[in-house]
């Protein structure tokens, strides 16, 4: 509409000489309805932003600048390397390495990414298994890349890290001698698709904000609905359907499995999950199907969360990326009007602080109890998690410290000033008799 109005302008301005007065008008309807519209958070994936900046609020670095989808160039362009890549031999220490909770994701780009993961599925043997086409195997993937959206956190590499754990797990306690390959599936898929099309705002925040989403599935874990329901909206077209030459019963396992993966990353059920798989592990079968189950459920929860269980410098990172997204949305709403979230608080949030309640109450008793199933995760996954709440326990110490002689050395020099203060008003109004030196002379 602008540009219409800029060339309009253009035309008269050469054929009449002046900008007549409705054409000023005009620009100012224009300008006032942009304002409207970039002023209107829910309309930001129009690419209209508000930019937060404008607050009180230090700004998000860049969470505000992008636009939620991804463009068209954009995966086009990663579509593009990824054909050119996937073609190329990926080396067997890579592989290996592929293996490990260790894996750096920061060292690789997006389509690097997508040959990872098409990695993973074939190292589970799965191309042969299920008859999974080549090129069906890379639209799914690509579908997958497209529908994570530009967020600091929950994006396509968190989407990777989530699934490269998920599949360390497997080799790492022998899953393959212990599950069947369908079992096994499920849970790679579930952990690619878990948080599709997230858009950077929680559970509590869709609910408050009574998002399309919290109306759609009636306040019930809105977002892992919205994920599944994602999921299946890629699996349904024929031309990345990696489940289309399995058989209708297979297609249904598959189908109830990823469900129950999916809606059991919602945090709200996090107690529910674990005290269900913490009463079965006494008698725990892998021939039972429903202690199978629910063992992949703790699985998928345990990938979700695992950022602490890698190398600090990989694990870092990751923490600033779900800070600048917690405090974005708790800036929202502050904005909105909206409860504000107590553990997304700029105001109440530290780095450490965040971290040391969340590994003690949450990591830890999660990753214990899978480790009571499979001793050898210990060194795996809980040493790297105890060396971190180490390292945010001593930063939160230090930060304390910190905070003590900062409040120490103001209030040192308020009183100073105080004093300075009350000497210059003693001059002026005479002698100060409490003063024992001022007693003397
Ligand atoms: N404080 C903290 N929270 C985390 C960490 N990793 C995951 N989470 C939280 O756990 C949640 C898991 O589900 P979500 O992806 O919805 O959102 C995630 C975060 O809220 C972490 O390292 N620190
Ligand atoms: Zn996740």
């Amino acid at each position: 509409m602008e540009k219409r109005l800029q060339g309009l302008e253009k035309k008269i301005l050469i054929e009449a000489g002046e900008t007549p007065a409705v054409v000023y008008e005009m620009k100012k309807q224009v300008d006032s309805f942009r304002e409207k519209l970039e002023s209107v958070e829910h309309l930001s994936w129009l690419g209209l932003f508000k930019d937060l900046s404008e607050g009180t609020h230090k700004p998000s670095p860049f969470y505000h600048k992008r636009t939620l989808h991804k463009t068209r160039e954009e995966c086009e362009h990663v579509r593009e390397k990824f054909l050119h890549m996937s073609s190329l031999e990926v080396s067997e220490e890579v592989r290996q390495y592929l293996k490990t909770p260790t894996f750096d994701n920061w060292q690789w780009e997006d389509a690097e990414i997508m040959v990872l993961l098409q990695v993973m599925y074939t190292d589970l043997d799965f191309i042969p298994t299920f008859n999974i086409e080549p090129e069906v195997l890379q639209q799914f993937l690509f579908e997958i890349y497209r529908r994570y959206n530009n967020i600091p956190f929950h994006n396509f590499k968190h989407c990777f890290c989530v699934t490269q754990m998920m599949y360390g797990l497997i080799w790492l306690t022998d899953l393959r001698s212990k599950m069947d390959s369908i079992d096994l599936l499920i849970m790679l898929t579930s952990a690619v698709c878990h948080d599709l099309d997230h858009t950077g705002y929680n559970n509590a925040y869709q609910i408050n904000a009574q998002t399309e989403l919290a109306l759609r599935y009636n306040d019930i874990s809105p977002l892992e609905n919205h994920h599944c329901a994602v999921a299946f909206e890629i699996l349904e077209r024929t031309e990345s359907n990696i489940f289309r030459n399995l058989s209708t019963d297979q297609y249904k396992r598959i189908r109830e499995g990823i469900i129950k993966c999916i809606l059991a990353t919602d945090m709200s059920r996090h107690n529910e999950v674990l005290n269900k798989f913490k009463s079965i592990l006494p008698v725990f079968d892998f021939t039972n199907k429903d202690h199978r189950d629910v063992l992949m459920t703790i699985l998928i929860k345990v990938s979700d969360i695992s950022n602490e269980a890698r190398p600090m410098e990989v694990a870092e990172p990751w923490l600033d990326c779900l800070l600048q997204e917690f405090f974005n949305q708790s800036d929202v709403e502050k904005l909105e009007g909206l409860p504000v979230t107590p553990f997304m608080d700029r105001d109440k949030v530290t780095k450490p602080s965040s971290q040391t309640g969340f590994i003690r109450f949450v990591l830890l008793p999660l990753f214990i109890e899978l480790a009571n199933l499979f001793p050898c995760l210990e060194q795996h996954i809980i040493d790297p998690v105890r060396k971190a709440l180490d390292y945010y326990t001593k930063m939160e110490k230090a930060l304390e410290t910190e905070q003590q002689n900062r409040a120490q050395s103001e209030n040192a020099a308020k009183s100073k000033e105080a004093a300075g203060g009350r000497q210059d008003s003693q001059t002026d109004a005479g002698p100060d008799t409490s003063e024992p030196e001022s007693q003397l002379t």
